[in-house]
């Protein structure tokens, strides 16, 4: 019997689904139970060569719309995404793993959230006018041309649309290739995309891995990469892009530093740490995995987090009431249980968890390590799973100087009652993301994305149109033109 994860084709070129088995299968597997629920078949060359020369084509037409053409498309495929929420947050579950009570609120959601903030844009971007005497110049924004996104597994319908929308708005076409790992929800965005009136050819999600991702990359048709992925994924792809001087977007990993002073709010901040480090099992690429607790308050803080952690309720994550799910996949799993191991034997102090839990599916239960110190590999690398590094510190600067040390740069949080200290040491964190008092909001209307190896560029809020357009100014003179000869 055929799963209802199973979809209609691998790809969506062109405003229609297409197949070609002659590709390498993939399979879809349900982290919840490890059974196999759909196949993809990643795209051939002949596919990247279809999906490449219809976005080209198509794009031109739809960069002579107005901005109000765009936008409308836009915003119609938002409510469709809107009143499609269950049934798009059921796949996405399936895709991910996600339980659903998270993904019905975080997902289609957030995913139509771009669509009507960039359809809302579409039609005021404009250029200027800079007057120069009796000359002046104008400029106008034009579109990059075409841009090709590369998704991870995490949150793929919102990542489509994130990287989608904005392209769309500006006047671009789009490729997209999604994470091996969560092929689905894509391909409904496209699907979607175009019942709500997109042109054929706009935006197109090929299948693959990163053989795929690389034939994108690197073919001159394309004028933007847009990535989101791990460091190591986005050296490759910025150097691959760099030989063309193509435009990129990198949105990358993290190992982000949360900071909670004695006079925070401990609950908040508990609750803070719980959000930045066990929603979506732990795979949010911000989340604040080290988090800095001030040492007068340390014991309280994790007597009151484990009690909380122990609300965690693990099941079957298309049951409303699981708030914890398993992770994407064995080797995602695999992976996590390594650096638990490796907490283990570096010697910090297992608050809870620290294993795989006895049921089917790749869980990890949720894990608190103490007295961490900033030599272990756990507070140095992303694991991108449900664990937390808790360390102490003592004073302000120190703390401050110990969450900079790292290469990354993604986001940073910080919980006082003193508002003073909480924007002084935001001010002085080297992140692209912040907090005071909260963790990991991501409105669309904020500017998103890292310093540092963490990433290049933002996406989300106005800051997103200078990553899919460009400026041509021109200088007009009204008067007769001097030679010096
Ligand atoms: N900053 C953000 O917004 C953000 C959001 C989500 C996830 N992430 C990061 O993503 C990582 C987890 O996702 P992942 O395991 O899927 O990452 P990954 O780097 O393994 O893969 C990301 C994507 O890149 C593709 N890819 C791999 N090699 C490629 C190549 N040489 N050329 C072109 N494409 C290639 C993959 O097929 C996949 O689609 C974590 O590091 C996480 O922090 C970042
Ligand atoms: C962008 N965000 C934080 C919602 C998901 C990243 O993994």
């Amino acid at each position: 019997m055929t799963h209802l994860a199973q979809p209609t084709a691998s790809h969506f070129i062109n405003g229609e689904y297409v197949e070609d088995t002659t590709g390498t299968p993939i399979p879809v597997i349900y982290a919840a139970t490890g059974e196999t629920i759909a196949t993809v078949y990643a795209a051939t060359p002949a596919i990247v060569e279809k999906a490449l020369e219809t976005a080209k084509a198509a794009q031109t037409a739809w960069a002579k719309m107005t901005g109000t053409e765009r936008g409308r498309i836009l915003r119609r495929a938002a409510d469709i995404l809107r009143e499609r929420n269950h049934d798009l947050s059921v796949l996405e579950t399936y895709d991910t793993g996600k339980p659903l009570q998270e993904t019905l609120v975080a997902d289609a959601t957030s995913g139509a959230d771009a669509l009507e903030y960039f359809g809302g844009l579409a039609a005021s971007l404009t250029g200027e006018h800079i007057p120069l005497g009796e000359d002046w110049v104008y400029t106008v924004r034009e579109p990059l041309g075409v841009c090709v996104g590369i998704g991870a597994w995490n949150y793929p319908t919102q990542i489509a649309c994130w990287k989608g929308a904005p392209a769309l708005a500006c006047g671009n076409a789009m490729v997209f290739k999604p994470s091996e790992t969560t092929p689905l929800c894509a391909l409904k965005v496209a699907e979607i995309l175009h019942e709500a009136g997109l042109p054929a050819g706009l935006y197109n999600v090929i299948q693959g891995m990163g053989e795929v991702g690389g034939a994108l990359v690197t073919d001159p048709r394309v004028d933007k990469v847009s990535l989101t992925g791990s460091v190591p994924t986005g050296k490759k792809v910025y150097a691959a892009a760099a030989s063309e001087m193509k435009h990129v977007t990198m949105e990358l990993g993290g190992k982000s530093p949360m900071i909670v002073f004695e006079d925070a709010d401990i609950e908040n901040a508990i609750g803070g740490a719980i959000n930045g480090n066990f929603y979506s099992s732990g795979q949010v690429c911000s989340n604040g995995t080290r988090v800095f607790v001030h040492k007068d308050i340390k014991e309280e803080f994790l007597a009151r987090l484990a009690e909380r952690v122990s609300g965690a309720i693990l099941g079957d994550p298309q049951d409303e009431a699981t708030n914890f799910g398993p992770m994407v996949s064995e080797r995602q799993m695999d992976i996590v249980l390594g650096y638990i191991e490796q907490g283990k034997e570096e010697g910090a102090r297992l608050i809870c968890g620290g294993n795989r839990v006895d049921m089917p599916g790749y869980f990890v239960a949720p894990t608190v390590f103490a007295d961490v110190t900033d030599d272990m590999v756990i507070a140095r690398e992303e694991i991108f799973g449900p664990v937390m590094a808790v360390l102490d510190f003592e004073d302000e600067a120190e703390v401050i100087a110990r969450a900079n040390d790292t290469e990354f740069g993604l986001s940073a949080g910080v919980f006082t009652r003193d508002l003073s200290r909480g924007h002084r040491v935001i001010g002085a964190l080297e992140a692209g993301s912040c907090f005071i008092n909260s963790y990991n909001d991501a409105p669309v209307e904020a500017p998103f994305g890292g310093v540092k190896a963490s990433g290049v560029g933002r996406e989300n809020s106005k800051e997103a149109i200078n990553h899919y357009s460009q400026v041509k100014s021109v200088y007009v003179r009204m008067g007769d033109v001097e030679a010096a000869f």
